[in-house]
């Protein structure tokens, strides 16, 4: 899936939650925070730059919680773990968040591309790897 664009979603967790964001519209649902690498950009950089546009937070990129999954015919998603260093995330292009423990992850309506990572972010979540 190379010649697709990557979209970095990051899984951003606190005091052992998971931030959930609602994008708004026909094609919403529950997704990671997040957005096209730019050229030029590492995935980190991009999830850096994202979660200051989107949240207003700062983050530390962590683990890839697994390969790459489609988005339609053209992007990618990667997400990856993340740590909270400073901020409490302010509400711009979203129409929600929601703080999500581990057994809750599941139960939301999240995108297709992003549910494939679901497993992996709860076992970081319950066992810190
Ligand atoms: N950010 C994000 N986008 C996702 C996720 N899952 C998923 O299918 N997508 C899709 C929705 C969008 O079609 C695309 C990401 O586009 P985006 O609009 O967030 O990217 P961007 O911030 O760089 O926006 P733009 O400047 O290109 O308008 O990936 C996810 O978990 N996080």
């Amino acid at each position: 899936m190379s010649e697709r664009q990557v979209v970095v979603g990051v899984a951003l967790i606190r005091d052992g939650l998971v931030l959930a964001a609602l994008r708004p519209g026909p094609d919403g649902g529950w997704e990671f925070p997040g957005g096209k690498v730019e050229p030029g950009e590492t995935d980190a950089q991009a999830a850096i730059r994202e979660l200051r546009e989107e949240l207003s937070v700062e983050i530390e990129p962590g683990a890839s919680l697994g390969p790459a999954q489609p988005i339609g015919d053209r992007y990618q998603l990667r997400v990856y773990a993340a740590a909270l260093i400073r901020g409490e995330p302010v509400l711009s292009e979203h129409s929600a968040i929601r703080w999500v423990g581990a057994a809750e992850l599941a139960l939301l309506d999240w995108l297709p591309a992003d549910r494939p990572f679901l497993p992996a972010l709860r076992q970081v979540v319950e066992n810190g790897t």
